[in-house]
């Protein structure tokens, strides 16, 4: 058993890791609601499901422990008195709900579900209009009524929070602490409040120090941030990470209490653009000197180092120079590192494999990584390069664009 929390590396053998298996939200995806709740495709749900079962299977014979979001939060809930309550009305506030009748009748379907994990699953699924007993006498106004008219409304009351099942993006392990992340788009900021109440109220969780929150304005999501060592981290400034946010987290690590360990924060500049979406769908650690890399990223890279400054509560921030290798090489305290590049050097293999986050890898030990077995050129060389590989069948998962280190959040790794 590992009690709590303890992520000093991205490589140290994984012990507990914390996966959401997807489920019916993705039957609440349609053509039109693809753009905003930020997926390419709609995937065949009970392929995705054994793939997942697939990973989850996988972990666990490496002796890894598996937990589940849902099956975490609704723990929570069911710990304290009063908080299951409080969690609905959380989750209807981040909803967005215009009209009064319509939030009551979406809280009745709530209260009427006994079991928490299915309340948990229901929240995520998202609700239909022809779920609620919202007849037009009931409504209290137009914004109910055009939620439930048939010709007028969309069939989804409330949408469902598809991306859940990327683990990584909401919350991030950084040393024994958390950084609840402020994620950028309303999609993924509704998935917070499960993260919230699994720290706030679980008995093993809740009381985690939080190095961010997901209140804050600036944002900050899960994919850019790697833990590189015990005493440093690497932080992607990306389309969903502002440097603002990286200034505040990297205080708190700095300076606050409690200590957070963390000496020193990397910042990587990548470019602001959806292939590029995180830091992790850039490149991930695969062994102790190694890491899987987008060649995209090679050579365009503004990087930063944080640290304390002279003053108390001061950040000292520095330009580096230097190439990518030489940058991580210094982060880890290294000679040197190898950098192998996703598709190696054909440029359509390395720009499909990339899109189907060839270099965002899930290590369970140092050299020994899931993959997506779909990137089949980034595999090979890596295997060539003496990487060991578990393969996951990745048809469908795929298509809500992250790869293993995206889908699993870890909560325990061994010193390396
Ligand atoms: N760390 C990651 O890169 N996560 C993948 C998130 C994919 C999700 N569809 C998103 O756009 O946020």
């Amino acid at each position: 058993m590992h009690e709590g929390l303890n992520i000093r590396s991205e490589i140290g053998r994984l012990r507990k890791v914390m996966l959401y298996r997807p489920g019916n939200e993705l039957l609440n995806l349609s053509p039109d609601t693809l753009g905003p709740l930020l997926f390419d495709d709609i995937p065949f749900l009970e392929e995705a499901q054994r793939e997942h079962d697939c990973f989850a299977r996988m972990l666990a014979d490496e002796g890894v422990e598996v937990l589940y979001l849902d099956e975490l939060v609704a723990e929570a809930l069911d710990a304290v008195p009063g908080a299951r309550a409080e969690f609905c009305e959380r989750w209807l506030d981040e909803a967005g709900l215009p009209g009064r009748a319509a939030r009551g009748a979406v809280r009745e379907l709530l209260d009427s579900i006994d079991d928490t994990r299915a309340l948990v699953d229901k929240c995520i699924e998202g609700v239909r209009a022809d779920e609620l007993d919202l007849s037009p006498t009931r409504a209290a106004s137009l914004a109910d009524l055009m939620l439930t008219d048939r010709n007028a409304g969309s069939p989804l009351v409330i949408d469902p929070i598809p991306n859940i099942y990327f683990t990584r993006d909401t919350f991030s392990v950084i040393g024994s602490g958390v950084s609840l992340n402020s994620m950028l788009s309303r999609t993924r900021r509704r998935e917070g409040v499960f993260g919230e109440f699994l720290l706030r109220y679980h008995p093993e969780y809740g009381g985690t120090p939080l190095w961010y929150t997901s209140d804050r304005p600036h944002n900050i999501e899960g994919g850019d941030i790697l833990v590189l060592g015990p005493d440093v981290i690497g932080v992607g400034i990306s389309e969903r990470t502002s440097p603002a946010a990286i200034d505040e987290l990297a205080a708190r690590l700095l300076w606050g209490e409690p200590e957070s360990g963390v000496a020193r924060v990397f910042a990587f500049s990548i470019p602001h653009k959806r292939s590029f979406m995180h830091l992790d769908t850039v490149f991930t650690q695969v062994d102790v000197d190694t890491f899987t890399v987008h060649p995209g990223i090679l050579g365009t890279l503004v990087v930063f180092e944080l640290t304390r400054g002279a003053r108390e509560g001061e950040v000292g921030i520095r330009r580096l120079d230097g190439s990518l290798d030489e940058i991580l090489a210094r982060a880890l305290g290294l000679d040197a590192v190898r950098l192998i590049k996703c598709g190696g050097d054909d440029p359509i293999a390395s720009v499909r494999e990339q899109w189907n986050d060839g270099s965002n890898t899930l290590a369970v030990a140092p050299g020994r990584v899931l993959v997506y077995q779909r990137n089949a050129v980034t595999n090979d060389i890596l295997s060539r390069e003496g990487i060991e590989l578990l393969e996951i069948p990745s048809a469908e998962l795929s298509r809500g664009r992250g790869g293993p280190h995206c889908m699993s959040m870890a909560f325990w790794r061994d010193a390396v």
